[in-house]
């Protein structure tokens, strides 16, 4: 079985809205919905596993939106890896030898064909995770605010979701760095902490995370032109 997480246990505490950010309207539809449409829509998904704040259980029901596949709804942690790890145990309950696709509920513009690589090459190498190229130069900086350096931006990439693995193995990770009581910003670092590299391929520039206000206004940019 493939099963979609979404993360979307968030508080949006950058955007400052009144609702959390996955509840905004893009374009007339919620980020959450968009996100969900997404994932709905590609056939080697079995089921999606939503993390969300309990208190906006009903809220989201009310939104009234109910895909093909099977959702389950999934209380959110504290920080994003807790609402990951939460969502993973329930993904292990539903098949402990699933695929899961980890996906932020806040990136709704991610193609099916980003979806669809992540699952291949995760089947193929075991995790495998997206990004894009940075499309600056990247320096490095000293203590006193002086350049160190350049970096060759061709080996590095800005890692985006979706971030896919066998189920089994990145719970595993997260128990780990539970027990080691460490933050992590994603799950490739998770992953490499116990199991070791995680696949790289390109994914895309409009694949934005919604983090402030401009990113929404972004988003609405790129998807009038789709
Ligand atoms: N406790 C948390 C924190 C974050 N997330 C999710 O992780 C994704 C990426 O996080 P981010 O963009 O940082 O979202 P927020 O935590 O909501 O934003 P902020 O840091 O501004 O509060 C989002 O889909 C968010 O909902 C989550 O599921 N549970
Ligand atoms: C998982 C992620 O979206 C990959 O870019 C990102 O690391 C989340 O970071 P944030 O600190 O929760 O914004």
């Amino acid at each position: 079985m493939v099963i979609a997480l979404i993360v979307s246990g968030g508080k949006g505490v950058r955007m400052g809205s009144a609702i959390p950010k996955q509840f905004l309207e893009l374009a007339g539809v919620p980020v959450l919905i968009r996100t969900l449409m997404a994932f709905d829509a590609v056939d080697e998904i079995d089921h999606l596993v939503l993390v969300l704040p309990e208190q906006y259980f009903s809220y989201f029901r009310e939104l009234g939106y109910k895909p093909e596949k099977p959702l389950v709804l999934v209380p959110a942690g504290k920080e994003r890896q807790d609402s990951v790890r939460n969502g993973l145990l329930k993904a292990s309950d539903l098949d402990e030898d699933s695929v899961v696709v980890i996906h932020d509920g806040v990136r709704p513009l991610v193609s099916a064909e980003t979806i669809r690589m992540g699952i291949r090459h995760a089947l193929e190498y075991g995790a495998a995770a997206c990004g894009v190229h940075p499309k600056d130069t990247i320096k490095g900086m000293d203590d006193k605010g002086f350049s160190s350096g350049t970096l060759d931006r061709n080996r590095y990439l800005m890692i985006q979701t979706p971030q896919c693995f066998r189920t089994k193995e990145i719970l595993k990770g997260h128990d780990e760095i539970l027990k080691q009581r460490r933050m992590v910003t994603d799950d490739t670092m998770v992953y490499e902490e116990s199991f070791g590299p995680v696949y790289l391929y390109e994914g895309e520039y409009a694949n934005i995370k919604i983090t402030t206000e401009e990113d929404l206004l972004l988003a609405e940019q790129i998807l009038s032109r789709k």
